[in-house]
Order: C-alpha cells, then sequence, then structure tokens
C-alpha cells in the first residue's frame, strides 16, 4: 500500500503531528509549510485578486492564516476574517502570530464583500462556527476553496452538518475518509493532495488502515495472462444461472470472461439452457434439471472460482447450493438472491465462510444479513469482520472491507452506474479475477475499480451491457501502468 493512498482520520492525523513533534519538528514548522503549499496551489490556479480568508478556532485556522500571508506577500489583497471576536484567532503553536502582519477581523458581510475568492479554513474545530444564512449565500458566489476539508463535512466519516460546497478542497499530504465518502465527497469540489509538512513516513497511520482505490493497491497481484499460460491454468469460473432473470448471470459470465478467466462453465436450470448458450458462443453450459445435477457438476468440475446469486431465487435450493460451494473452499462470490437467501438466519453463512469469499451486497441485501448501525467504515468492517469474508458494500462511494480490518474506498464510479445489472456485471468480474488466483481483498478492490473505469470510459447513456464491452480499453490502460515499455511496443503497432 503507498502513502498516498492512506486516508487519515481525525485522530490519525493527530497521531501524525505528535510523531513529528517528537522528533523535533515543531508545529511552527509544519504549519508554515502547510500554508505555503496551499498558497502555491491557489497561485498556481489565480492570479493576484482580493481573496479573503476564514479561519476557524483550529489547526486548519492557523493552515489559513500562514496561507493567507504567503498570498499576501505573493501580491493578494488579503483579509482575513474569524467567526466571533478577531481575539479568538487561532495560534495553536502560541508563536504564530508574530507573523501576522494582516488585521484580523470578525466575520461579517463587510468583510467577505468585494472579495474575488474564499478561502475555507474554519474546519476542524471541535463546535462548527453557525455562519449566518446570508453570509453563507455571499460565500456561495465565489469560488470557495477549502483547506483540510469543506466547513461542515466530518473528515472521518463524510457526514455533513453544514451547507457549505467548496469548489475546490486542498488536502495536506494524503485525503481524508470524509473527502470520498457521500455525502462529504459532494460538498468537496475537485480535490487535490499537496505535499505540507508531514513526510509520508510520518503520515503512515496506525491501525485501522484506510485507504482509496487506486490501481497502485493491487496492480503489483493483477493475474496478466502468462507467456506459458493455457485456458485451463488461466483460471476456470462456475457461474451460476438462474431462471426466470437469465440476464443477469448472463451479464456476470460475459465480465467474468473479459476478466481473463480462460473458462466460464455456466451452470444453467434446464429450462434456460438455450438461452445461456446462445448468449455467449465461447461459455460452457451445463444443464441442471435433477437435485443432484448440480453437486455433481460441483464434484467433477474443476473450477478455480464461482459465482452465485445474480438471478437467483432467495429461496432453499440458493442456499443449500451456497452452502455446498462454500464446502469446497475454492474462492466464491456471493452476490444477490444468495445473500438474501440467508436474511433468515445469517449466521448459518458466517459460520460456513472459510476460505477465499466475496460477499457484494447493496443496502438493501446488506440490511438483511449485518448490524446497519454506525457510518459506512464501521458497518463494512464489521461485517467482514462478522463473517470472515471480504465485504463489497456497494454504493456510489463503494466500500470494501477485509476482515482483517483493512478498507477501501471507491471514487471513480459515476452516477451512470446506477443502472440495472451493473451490480452483476461487477459481481462476474470480481469472480473472473479469484479464479486467476487472485486474492479475495485485491481481486474486489481491483473489479471495483474496472467496474468505475469502465462507466466512466463508456460515458453517458450506459447500459450494463456496455461494461463488459469497455473492459479491453480499461484493461489496456491498466497494462500501460503496469509495465510502461508494453505501453510503447501497443503504440508502435
Ligand atoms: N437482467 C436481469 O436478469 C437482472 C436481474 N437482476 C437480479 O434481480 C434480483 C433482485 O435484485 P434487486 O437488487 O433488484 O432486488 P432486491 O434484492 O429485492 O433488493 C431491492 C430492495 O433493496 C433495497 N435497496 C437498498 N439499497 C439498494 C440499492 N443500492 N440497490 C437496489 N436496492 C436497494 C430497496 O429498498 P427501497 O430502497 O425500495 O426501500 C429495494 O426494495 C437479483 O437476483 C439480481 O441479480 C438485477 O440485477 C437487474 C438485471
Ligand atoms: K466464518
Amino acid at each position: 500500500m503507498t502513502p498516498h493512498s492512506y486516508l487519515l482520520t481525525t485522530a490519525q492525523r493527530q497521531q501524525a503531528r505528535q510523531r513529528a513533534f517528537a522528533s523535533g519538528i515543531s508545529a511552527t514548522d509544519l504549519l508554515e509549510a502547510d500554508g505555503r503549499a496551499a498558497a502555491h496551489e491557489l497561485r498556481r490556479r489565480w492570479s493576484a485578486r482580493k481573496v479573503t480568508v476564514l479561519c476557524g478556532p483550529s489547526v486548519t485556522g492557523a493552515r489559513g492564516f500562514t496561507c493567507a500571508r504567503h498570498l499576501a506577500e505573493a501580491g493578494f489583497t488579503v483579509r482575513i476574517a474569524v467567526p466571533g471576536a478577531a481575539e479568538s484567532a487561532s495560534d495553536p503553536a502560541g508563536e504564530l502570530s508574530k507573523f501576522w502582519s494582516i488585521p484580523v477581523e470578525t466575520l461579517n458581510s463587510t468583510v467577505i464583500g468585494g472579495a474575488d475568492l474564499f478561502v475555507d479554513a474554519l474546519a476542524g474545530a471541535g463546535s462548527l462556527p453557525s455562519l449566518l444564512p446570508e453570509i453563507r449565500a455571499a460565500l456561495a458566489r465565489r469560488p470557495l476553496i477549502a483547506l483540510d476539508i469543506p466547513c461542515g463535512v466530518d473528515p472521518d466519516n463524510g457526514a455533513v452538518t453544514f451547507d457549505m460546497k467548496a469548489d475546490l478542497t486542498i488536502a495536506f499530504g494524503s485525503k481524508s475518509p470524509g473527502h470520498l465518502l457521500l455525502p462529504g465527497r459532494l460538498h468537496c469540489g475537485e480535490v487535490v493532495v499537496v505535499e505540507g509538512g508531514l513526510s509520508d513516513a510520518l503520515a503512515i497511520p496506525t491501525e485501522p488502515a484506510t485507504f482509496e482505490n487506486i490501481p497502485a493497491l493491487w496492480i503489483q497481484q493483477f493475474p496478466w495472462p502468462k507467456a506459458e499460460g493455457h485456458k485451463f491454468n488461466r483460471g476456470h469460473a462456475l457461474i451460476c444461472g438462474g431462471w426466470p432473470m437469465t440476464g443477469a448471470a448472463r451479464l456476470a459470465a460475459r465480465a467474468c470472461a473479459r476478466a481473463g478467466a480462460g473458462i466460464t462453465t455456466l451452470a444453467a436450470p434446464s429450462e434456460a439452457m438455450m438461452i445461456y448458450a446462445i448468449s455467449l458462443e465461447s461459455m460452457i453450459v451445463h444443464p441442471i434439471s435433477l437435485p443432484n445435477d448440480f453437486t455433481k457438476l460441483i464434484a467433477t468440475s474443476r473450477f478455480s472460482g464461482a459465482l452465485i446469486g445474480p438471478g437467483a431465487e432467495a429461496d432453499e435450493d440458493t442456499r443449500s447450493r451456497t452452502l455446498e460451494l462454500l464446502r469446497t473452499g475454492r474462492p466464491l462470490v456471493i452476490d444477490a438472491g444468495a445473500l438474501s437467501a440467508f436474511s433468515d438466519a445469517p449466521e448459518d453463512l458466517y459460520a460456513a465462510i472459510c476460505g477465499s469469499c466475496v460477499l457484494t451486497p447493496h443496502d438493501g441485501e446488506f440490511s438483511r444479513l449485518f448490524d446497519t448501525g454506525g457510518d459506512k467504515l464501521i458497518r463494512a468492517r464489521r461485517a467482514a469482520a462478522r463473517s470472515g469474508a471480504v465485504v463489497v458494500l456497494k454504493g456510489a462511494d463503494t466500500v470494501i472491507a477485509d476482515p482483517d480490518g483493512r478498507v477501501v474506498i471507491n471514487g471513480n464510479a459515476p452516477p451512470t452506474l446506477g443502472t440495472a445489472g451493473a451490480g452483476d456485471v461487477l459481481a462476474g468480474l470480481i469472480t473472473g479475477l479469484l479464479s486467476q488466483g487472485m486474492a479475495a481483498f485485491p481481486a474486489a478492490c481491483a473489479a471495483v475499480w474496472l467496474h468505475g473505469e469502465a462507466a466512466e470510459a463508456f460515458g453517458p447513456g450506459l447500459i450494463a451491457e456496455d461494461l463488459p464491452e469497455m473492459l479491453p480499453r480499461v484493461l489496456l490502460s491498466l497494462l500501460n501502468m503496469a509495465h510502461p515499455a508494453a505501453a510503447l511496443d501497443q503504440g508502435a503497432v
């Protein structure tokens, strides 16, 4: 895991600052570096103009002061406004004020009138300032740049208590979960991470570790086809098909094959045999008619990863097949109907999960199996620990949790992904990667990322059928990231 994908909670940031102090770095050094970096980022985007910096009684507020000074030195016309009495200005190190040459004013309509740009350095306070509606309205009329995170967004979980939306958010060293989780993400605008005073080495947090889903997390483990490989050792995926809803498993199978599985076998109810057989020519279809056909198939098939649930009824048959698959100990993705089949007795599912297993619930399915208390990170982490499976809690801010406590938040999914069958495609993608031997946690993270990239690459008008067809393009760009030399070869063709 690279330092730059760590998402730091408020407590972890405080711990990092303490480590810095213990190593001899002063608070002033840190704030100076942060304020300078923020001012540099602003100057990269805007020429000198009138800016009002709103500073709260917090470390963020102190960054606002140093940023203001650097902007003033660069020729900006700067005013500093603090909510409440001007004397309450933030100076946590007790020595910053000697650098302030700009008068500190009380935040009101006058001090923000006439500014071309606003800097929101209010965040981070224990209690948030109550900004009058007319002030918030005035702030909305000009570009608003938040330092750390916009005022009113909880950095730890993205909860929003205050309706203020930034156009740009400048984070220091790394992002926080609140930059990616909804609804906070919608308040941040563009998020840029600048190198502040804390070095990467100091910023690496203690447990629990939370990461942004970037390819660096899992690209080394991605199962690219090998020169010496053949279809039998590239991964053999078994997809359980439903009836009468056949679309779901067909979408999953297509995605699974595109993800690189050498063989994709479909276990199809005999009524649906022809539908499955004609939908993907390369797929092998096994009819399931007699009650023990499924048992025989899994006893004889050399599958290296399986999927059950898309288009499946949430009934006893699905439940017992899921348990049969779990008993094989082979990698398994449990989705949709196969999750809901355990609504009455989730403990039976938890108890049966042993090896490499991924559960892919949306909020509705999640609530049928798990405790729904707490924020999304807490819910996903607890569900993974409880079940022993990797849990992919889907949504616009999908969270992937490993039973060992690591959590990844995905940020690349466009709104077009909220369409029927997109979840089935995701389940198929994970299965394709698992069947090729990728471990459950990186496979789930990689699949969620590929899914988002495929939707983004397609653009508006997306339907689930388009996602598997976009994968070759997305995989090529991933390959180019993994092997820059290969990119040159591709370019030369
Ligand atoms: N072509 C095909 O064959 C296709 C087949 N498909 C197959 O359909 C099967 C049923 O899957 P399903 O998810 O539609 O229904 P189900 O499990 O009853 O849950 C729905 C309830 O949960 C809740 N809910 C909360 N959050 C939610 C969320 N993010 N997304 C969705 N729901 C959410 C929500 O509650 P509400 O918000 O209404 O209070 C709602 O009432 C499944 O096997 C799947 O594979 C589809 O994939 C489409 C293409
Ligand atoms: K278990």
